[in-house]
């Protein structure tokens, strides 16, 4: 994934390339041949060998791109069979279908039709990528659901897996959450990734996700006055990520002659009795991740069962919400946590003096229920932006039911409400960090900046007491004063990395123990430590890419020969 980290919506995306076009230095047509070029070259890099291939063009742009797949691939010895639409599409379009019309046939975009071309060694989905609108009906409904048949050839996916809302990752017209649909082996988009690539079920039925760069960039300032929202990539440099020339690094790489106070002091709240291992794993997980002091803070008749390891935990009673205030007036607590294990009434209990502070503060599990049992009205009154909710998907419907129940409505039409836009809109309504957990977890604040951090591969991430972990991760990088957004970026970054070096097998007390190591490779500057099980990943690049183009020209222009009518299907 090359071309940086920022998402952009699928508005984003027709405004920048709108600007390009009236700007009068690149027509439609030429970025459209730049798309199809691109495509057909991951192609080329992927399966060096020519062979049989279905492109299956829809009514729109999607669609001219896949044409212009054709030709290319055509002029690279392969043999296609292509279906399209006999509809008036857009002059681009038209153009590219005109073109390919010039070297062989049209037939009809229908699963009839698929199904007997099926036996072939690629499926060019370019059926619909932006412009879906509405959920697809009919006879294309019928070919997207054949598109969803797991033993098809490979499917190579034009901007995104045809019927995927680009803006959510929800499918118009399905169930959201139990929805699945086209499936890709590769996905080929442009420019930069959307929202939909991203989130929900999208970001599993992508498959390998490339982003191939069409010459945009000098246009990229149009959607710059919409609040940014950046993909925290395992493999793609954030800007705050510690390496050795980013900010993070300094802080991260503690001063040789640093007080422990430099680091920041990290208070834990815990619950009663026989509920303590939650927040001991918050608190192990924030002395890791590096504050300089880290005291838990259990009611006194709690205190007993926290002796033992770790010693460098330092432990200090709090019975109450006076307690708690008295305890603040040390302003070298740089950082709270309250939640984990704590208990929904102790939680609501101690809510006012852990806000009052005005610190920052990360609320977690009972802290989230406390503050969803307060009146409507009243339920955020105390918050502020230094604030850090951590909520799963059940905690979030029961802070905001609305934005939840929009989540989880069926609709026909696109855009799809998304996750990105309910964490932006309950981010706002509380005045707070938002955090929303999951496989594809987003993270906004007030003003709307966002983050979005997928993971498809660590299902083992899924157990008891991670949330716990992740809480702890978080306060102990505001503890060392990283700014709420980019503290919780960070943290569920380490938290993902934690959990891919240790592998299957993992349970939550192991998380903490990872991050040294991770902490020391990025200090070392070890870019593998981004990379699935630490290894380095042999990729494609954009190089690479661009090389093969200009072996596509060379050949197009010495082996004319190549320019030939479609020969006849699998040489039969
Ligand atoms: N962004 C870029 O810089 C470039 C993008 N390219 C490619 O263009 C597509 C987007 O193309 P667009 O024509 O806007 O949209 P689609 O091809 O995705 O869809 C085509 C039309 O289909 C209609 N539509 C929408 N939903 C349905 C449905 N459910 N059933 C039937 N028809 C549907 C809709 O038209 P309506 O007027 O009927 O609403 C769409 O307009 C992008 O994904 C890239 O692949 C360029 O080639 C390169 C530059
Ligand atoms: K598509």
């Amino acid at each position: 994934m090359p071309v940086g980290s920022e998402i952009l919506t699928t508005a984003q995306m027709r405004a920048t390339e709108s600007a390009a076009m009236s700007s009068g230095r690149v027509t439609g047509a030429e970025l459209m041949e730049r798309a199809g070029r691109a495509v057909a070259g991951h192609i080329r890099l992927r399966w060096p060998r020519p062979g049989r291939a279905v492109v299956l063009c829809g009514p729109g742009n999607n669609g001219g791109d896949g044409y212009v797949i054709a030709q290319h691939l055509h002029r690279a010895g392969w043999q296609l069979r292509v279906l399209g639409l006999a509809n008036q599409p857009g002059p681009d379009a038209a153009q590219m279908r005109q073109r390919w019309q010039e070297i062989g046939p049209i037939l009809p975009l229908d699963a009839a039709t698929f199904a007997g071309v099926q036996d072939c060694d690629l499926v060019i989905d370019a059926i619909f990528g932006t412009g879906l609108t509405r959920a697809p009906t009919g006879p294309i409904a019928a070919l997207l659901a054949a598109l969803t048949d797991p033993s098809l050839p490979p499917v190579v996916a034009v901007d995104c897996p045809s019927g995927l809302c680009l803006d959510s990752g929800g499918w118009p017209g399905r169930d959201r959450g139990t929805a699945t649909g086209a499936r890709a082996r590769l996905t080929v988009a442009f420019d930069r990734p959307k929202p939909g690539h991203v989130l929900e079920s999208g970001a599993f039925r992508c498959g390998e996700l490339v982003i191939a760069d069409i010459g945009l960039g000098d246009w990229h300032h149009i959607a710059s006055n919409a609040p940014q929202t950046l993909l925290l990539h395992p493999a793609i440099p954030t800007p705050w990520l510690p390496a050795p020339q980013g900010p993070a690094f300094s802080l991260l790489a503690k001063p040789a002659d640093g007080h422990k106070f430099l680091s920041g002091h990290a208070l834990i709240l815990a619950g009663g009795p026989a509920r303590g291992g939650a927040a001991r794993l918050s608190a192990r997980a924030a002395l890791r991740v590096g504050a300089g002091l880290v005291t838990l803070a259990p009611p006194v008749d709690a205190l007993a069962e926290h002796a033992g390891p770790p010693d460098a935990l330092m432990r200090q009673p709090v019975e109450d919400a006076s307690d708690l205030a008295d305890m603040l007036a040390d302003s070298r607590i740089t950082a709270l946590c309250l939640g984990p294990g704590c208990g929904i009434e102790r939680a609501a209990g101690l809510l006012p003096s852990a806000l009052a502070c005005g610190r920052p503060c990360v609320l977690d599990a009972d802290a989230l229920t406390a503050l969803s049992q307060r009146p409507k009205a009243e339920r955020f009154r105390d918050l502020h932006d230094k604030v850090i909710l951590t909520p799963h998907m059940g905690e979030f419907a029961r802070l905001f039911p609305d934005l939840a129940n929009r989540l989880v409505a069926a609709d026909n039409t696109g855009p799809l409400f998304s996750r990105l836009d309910a964490a932006r809109q309950a981010a706002s309504r509380a005045r707070a960090v938002l955090l929303l957990k999951g496989p594809d977890t987003v993270i906004a604040t007030p003003d709307g900046s966002a983050l979005i951090h997928t993971v498809t591969d660590l299902p083992w991430l899924a157990t008891a007491g991670a949330g716990d972990v992740l809480a702890g991760l978080i306060a102990g990088l505001l503890a060392r004063s990283l700014p709420p957004l980019q503290a919780a970026g960070l943290a569920v970054q380490l938290h993902a990395l934690a959990a891919r070096r240790f592998g299957p097998g993992l349970t939550a007390d192991d998380l903490p123990d990872q991050i040294p190591a991770i902490l020391r490779d990025l200090l070392e500057g070890a870019s593998g430590v981004f990379e699935r099980g630490g290894r380095k990943k042999t990729g494609i690049d954009e190089m690479q890419v661009k090389e093969l183009h200009a072996r596509i020209e060379e050949l197009a222009v010495a082996n004319s020969f190549l320019e030939r009518k479609l020969k006849p299907w699998g040489g039969k």
